[in-house]
C-alpha cells in the first residue's frame, strides 16, 4: 500500500482494526485501519458492495462496529463529539416536500432549539453559498435535481460541522451538473475548513476532488490502497487536462481494476 497524504498532525478520525458483520453473516468491512487528518478531502472508491457506505455510516455513528474502534475528534462516533460536528449528505437529497427551501435548511437548527429569527441570517448565508438565495421560498418540487442536492448540502453545512460525510451525492446527476457541484463542494470545503469523506464509484471524480483516495475491494469489504493525489487547490479550470490529473487517474484505475474479480469485469 502506498503512503497516504498525511502531514503528521493529529488525526481527526482514527479507525483501528474495524470489522462489520451484518446479521445476515455478510462481512461488509474487514480489518479497516485508517487515520484521517483535519482538513483532508478523502474519497472512498471501490466496486459495489465493498463496504464504502457501511464505513461511512460507522464513522457517522449510524451503524455500530462489530469489532475494533473508531474515534472522531477523540470521541466515539455519535457520542460526545456532538451532533453538530458531523454532517451527512446522502445520494437522495431527502428533502421535506411540504416545506420551503428555507425551512428544509433551517431544520437541523430548529431541532437544535434555535428560533427561526435567530437562524435566519445563517440559513440565508448558506443558501447564498450554494447559489440558492433566490429560491428560499421555493418548494422542492419546483427545483431541478442539482438544486435539490444544493439544498441538501446547505442543510448539512448550516450547523457548521467539522466533518462532512458524503455518500455518492452526485451519482444520479448529469455530468455538467456534477462538475459544477464538484467545484462547489471544493469551494465549501476550503471556505468552511471542513474535513470531507466522499464515497464514489468514479475514478475521475475521486481524483478531481481529493487529496487522498482510499481504494476498497469487496468480499470481504476492505481497504486495498491509499493513494495521495498531487495537485493544488483551488483546482484550475484545466486541471482535468493536466498530466498530474491523468497520471493520478491511471494509478487509481489500476488499483481499482485489481479489486475487480472476473464476475465484476464480465458485465
Ligand atoms: N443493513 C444491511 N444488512 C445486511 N447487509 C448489508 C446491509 N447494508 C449493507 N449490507 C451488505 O454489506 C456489503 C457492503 O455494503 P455497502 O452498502 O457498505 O457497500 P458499498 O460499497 O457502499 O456498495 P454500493 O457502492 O453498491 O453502495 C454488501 O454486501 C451489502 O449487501
Amino acid at each position: 500500500m502506498r503512503a497516504a497524504a498525511t502531514t503528521g498532525s493529529q488525526p481527526l478520525i482514527e479507525i483501528k482494526n474495524v470489522y462489520k458483520q451484518y446479521g445476515t453473516g455478510i462481512v461488509a468491512v474487514s480489518d479497516m485501519s485508517l487515520s484521517i487528518e483535519d482538513g483532508q478531502f478523502v474519497s472512498f472508491l471501490g466496486p459495489s458492495g465493498c463496504g464504502k457506505s457501511t464505513a461511512l455510516r460507522m464513522i457517522a455513528g449510524l451503524s455500530e462496529v462489530s469489532a475494533g474502534s473508531i474515534t472522531v475528534n477523540g470521541h466515539a462516533p455519535g457520542s460526545s463529539s456532538g451532533p453538530q460536528d458531523v454532517a451527512f449528505v446522502f445520494q437522495e437529497p431527502t428533502l421535506m416536500p411540504w416545506a420551503s427551501v428555507f425551512d428544509n435548511v433551517y431544520l437541523p437548527l430548529r431541532l437544535g432549539g434555535m428560533s427561526r429569527a435567530q437562524a435566519a441570517p445563517r440559513v440565508e448565508e448558506v443558501l447564498a453559498q450554494v447559489g440558492l438565495s433566490k429560491f428560499a421560498k421555493a418548494y422542492p418540487r419546483e427545483l431541478s435535481g442539482g438544486m435539490k442536492m444544493r439544498v441538501s448540502i446547505a442543510r448539512a453545512i448550516v450547523t457548521k460541522p467539522r466533518l462532512l460525510l458524503m455518500d455518492e451525492p452526485f451519482a444520479a446527476l448529469d455530468e455538467m451538473t456534477r462538475f459544477k457541484l464538484n467545484n462547489d463542494v471544493l469551494r465549501l470545503w476550503q471556505e468552511h475548513g471542513l474535513t470531507v469523506i466522499f464515497v464514489t464509484h468514479s475514478v475521475y471524480e475521486s481524483v478531481y476532488l481529493s487529496n487522498r483516495v482510499v481504494v476498497m475491494a469487496a468480499r470481504p469489504g476492505r481497504v486495498v490502497d491509499d493513494i495521495a493525489i498531487p495537485g493544488s487547490y483551488p483546482r484550475a479550470d484545466n486541471f482535468r487536462a493536466t498530466r498530474e490529473y491523468t497520471e493520478s487517474c491511471e494509478i487509481v484505475s489500476d488499483a481499482l481494476n485489481q479489486t475487480l474479480g472476473n464476475d465484476d469485469i464480465n458485465h
